[in-house]
């Protein structure tokens, strides 16, 4: 049975055009002029119990405007959602203790105070008994690698440590459903694949449904068989994740450093060049040349610095548009 269900979902933000200079703020006072932005358009999509969802796509698709309304934290303009059987905008206390969210570029923590402090709070308002909690502070922290950092102010932890502690505050109450909006944002990457890891093995323990929001492609392969692929506020895709990979992946981004001026015509020679600065440049290659090409510019040109880097998630989009092909 299907515990998440969004059929129709929109949202409409009304916002006002705020011009610079005291002039035009003297005059905004008496007359604003409103402008509408469709963030979310029409979207429908059900999720099954234990299903863990990747929602992928460019900046400003819709994504964290959806997951708000899935969380009852905005009002929708149109449509209906059911989560566990309950509509999140009417804020039911049952709701509430059966769901979280977290998002990656906000605390839930006390900034000044340790995590177990938070964890206190979190406890008493969410009722949890005084066994389960310390069984489960002790069970998620020991799995997180964080059990020594939980009396530390949390201001001086670092970010992939402050992460950890709020998904164990997230997670204290045991919800049936969290939604993750960009978890590793600002991540290294052993930190980022730790956070992984301790999903999977804890949605394989506990069944718990997740709805993943993330740019980095790593995080939904890695998590959610999968996935959805919000662009400018509509559904694009909403199926295995496989195919979209094979298709986002068929092309890689190679950065250079050079210690001399080349000339962007000589470096046309060895991809599509998206970027150009006399002594950098960020070219296209396809995936399957990556490495015979750039074995030919490290012996053709003065590099000193480079990476090899995944296409960004709006340039694979642009793909699937261009090829005209729904994957
Ligand atoms: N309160 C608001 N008022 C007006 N426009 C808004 C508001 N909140 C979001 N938007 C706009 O709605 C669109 C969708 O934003 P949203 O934050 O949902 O995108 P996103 O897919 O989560 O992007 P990102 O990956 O950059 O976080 C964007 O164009 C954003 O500027």
């Amino acid at each position: 049975m299907s515990i998440i269900s969004v059929d129709q979902l929109s949202k409409q933000f009304a916002y006002y055009n705020k011009e610079v200079g005291l002039k035009s703020s003297i005059r905004n006072l008496f007359k604003r002029e409103t402008l509408y932005k469709d963030a979310v358009k029409q979207v429908s999509f059900v999720v099954e119990e234990g299903e863990m969802v990747g929602f992928l796509g460019p900046n400003g698709a819709g994504k964290t405007t959806t997951l708000k309304m899935l969380s009852g934290i905005l009002y929708p303009t149109a449509g209906k959602v059911s989560v566990m059987g309950y509509t999140p905008w009417e804020r039911k206390k049952e709701f509430k203790r059966q769901f979280a969210i977290v998002m990656g570029q906000k605390n839930q923590l006390w900034w000044d105070l340790p995590a177990n402090e938070s964890f206190h709070l979190n406890k008493t308002i969410y009722e949890v008994e005084d066994g389960v909690f310390r069984k489960t502070v002790e069970e998620l922290s020991e799995l997180l690698d964080v059990t020594k950092l939980m009396n530390v102010q949390v201001r001086r932890l670092s970010l992939g440590e402050r992460m950890k502690l709020e998904l164990i505050a997230a997670l204290l109450h045991k919800p049936k459903v969290i939604f993750l909006d960009e978890p590793t944002i600002g991540l290294d990457i052993i930190s980022q694949k730790k956070i992984r890891d301790f999903f999977k093995y804890y949605n394989q323990q506990h069944k718990l449904t997740v709805i993943l929001t993330s740019h980095y492609m790593n995080d939904i392969q890695d998590l959610c068989k999968r996935t959805i692929i919000i662009n400018d506020g509509k559904v694009a895709y909403d199926g295995d994740l496989a195919r979209v990979n094979d298709l986002l992946n068929q092309k890689k981004i190679v950065k250079i450093k050079l210690s001399d001026v080349v000339e962007e015509g000589v470096l046309l020679r060895y991809g599509d060049m998206k970027q150009y600065e006399l002594t950098e440049a960020v070219l296209e290659i396809d995936r399957d040349e990556v490495k015979a090409i750039l074995k030919q510019m490290l012996d053709d040109l003065p590099i000193i610095d480079f990476t090899i880097e995944d296409l960004p998630i709006e340039d694979g989009i642009a793909i699937l548009y261009r090829k005209g092909e729904q994957p």
